[in-house]
């Protein structure tokens, strides 16, 4: 903004709020994973039911139910994956959707598993269908159905599994079919963590650092890590590299304050994207509505980045409304912009807040949605 003038925003760096993770950044992740249960911070409702399933199971002296773990990126369904098989006292198999390109590289999989192991599938919703329907099978017989030959002479040799767990993680639960949803015995969703819960996660993670943490740094951080662990302890990471470099060493308040605002991350866990997308939506289409494409042309983002990427923290937060003409600034908006919020903002579309979106600005009122997705 210059001169109370729109400014095309840039972006050249990696976000650092994002909930999604390179391999990188999980290989750091990997020294701040709880290892047991009791370690785990929040989430007491999931926490308290996989407890009684995996007691239940110790007891009886055998695997336990499959598990299914939905959830937003970020908010520790690796880390319980990974719980659940220490927990058990055996070892984890790790693969994805995206990773299983056959059903026979599943087959492969599958028929290596050792009596009582954890098989964990990250983004099982991304499973080609020929693997789910061998997975159906395998969860629920305990058999691959190995395929000789091809063509007509083609034949199927079942293959004896010995018991094993399936623990299926997913951030978009709504896209697995049911017959696969029906084969988990236990589901687990797992919610945005709660700022108190944060900063323990972020206590915790201080003390593995060996970092002199501050209960006001750790309170900061947690009010801008968007309700998720990963975040947390990315930002936990920044304010440690910034004490380090330009500060005491000590993560203080104002070597928190210092450091977020290095790194951009506002207040309230808003970077630049996210503020660009606000900017734009207030600042030159008067608060809106205006389509999704025509948002992420004028913010210099693909519409999916700013679709999946800034939009579900600014619709989850109030900044923003989905609206069937478009996307809308709620006058927290125009607040958090220090803008005066003006008359009729929202009002003229606020008795029609639904979750529907039209794709183009000033699409016309019952035009109909020009291929938005919604999730
Ligand atoms: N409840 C928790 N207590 C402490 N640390 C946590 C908790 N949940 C997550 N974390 C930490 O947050 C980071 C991310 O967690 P994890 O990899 O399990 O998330 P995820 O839900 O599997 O994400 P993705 O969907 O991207 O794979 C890890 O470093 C983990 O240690």
């Amino acid at each position: 903004m210059v001169d109370g003038r729109y400014e095309e925003p840039q972006f050249t760096s990696e976000r650092i709020v994002t909930a999604s993770a390179d391999d990188v950044e999980r290989a750091a992740e990997a020294a701040l994973r709880p290892k047991r249960l009791a370690e785990f911070v929040g989430q007491p409702v999931v926490r308290d039911q996989l407890s009684l399933v995996l007691q239940a199971a110790i007891a009886r002296g055998a695997p336990p139910d499959h598990v299914l773990l939905s959830g937003p990126p970020g908010l520790g369904k690796t880390t319980l994956a990974m719980i659940i098989a220490g927990e058990l006292g055996t070892s984890l198999r790790v693969t994805s959707g995206p990773a299983i390109q056959h059903a026979g590289d599943l087959a492969a999989v599958l028929s290596s598993l050792e009596e009582g192991e954890v098989l964990f599938i990250d983004e099982i919703h991304r499973l080609a269908r020929p693997a789910e329907e061998l997975l159906y099978v395998a969860m629920e017989d305990f058999r691959v159905d190995v395929v000789v030959g091809k063509g007509a002479g083609a034949s199927a040799i079942p293959l004896a599994l010995p018991p094993f767990t399936v623990v299926g993680a997913t951030t978009r639960s709504g896209l697995l079919p049911a017959p696969l949803r029906d084969r988990f015995g236990f589901t687990g969703h797992l919610d945005f963590y709660d700022a108190a819960d944060l900063e323990r996660v972020i206590v915790r993670s201080a003390g593995l650092l060996g970092v002199d943490l501050e209960h006001a740094a750790a309170h900061e951080i947690a009010g801008r890590s968007r309700g998720t662990p990963r975040i947390a302890n990315r930002l936990l990471r920044r304010v440690r590299d910034w004490a380090q470099v330009r500060g005491s060493g000590r993560l203080d308040l104002a070597a928190a304050h210092a450091a977020l605002e290095v790194f951009e991350v506002d207040p309230v866990g808003l970077d630049r994207l996210d503020r660009a997308v606000l900017d734009a939506l207030c600042r030159r289409f008067g608060g809106g509505p205006v389509g999704l494409s025509t948002l992420a042309m004028t913010v210099g983002e693909e519409a999916d980045t700013v679709e999946t990427v800034a939009e579900p923290y600014l619709v989850r937060e109030g900044f923003v409304a989905r609206t069937p003409r478009g996307r809308v600034a709620t006058p927290l908006a125009w607040e958090h912009l220090g803008l005066a919020v003006p008359a009729g903002a929202l009002g003229a579309t606020a008795g029609t807040l639904f979750e529907d979106s039209g794709d183009d600005a000033g699409t016309p009122a019952g035009a109909g949605p020009l291929g938005d997705r919604i999730d």
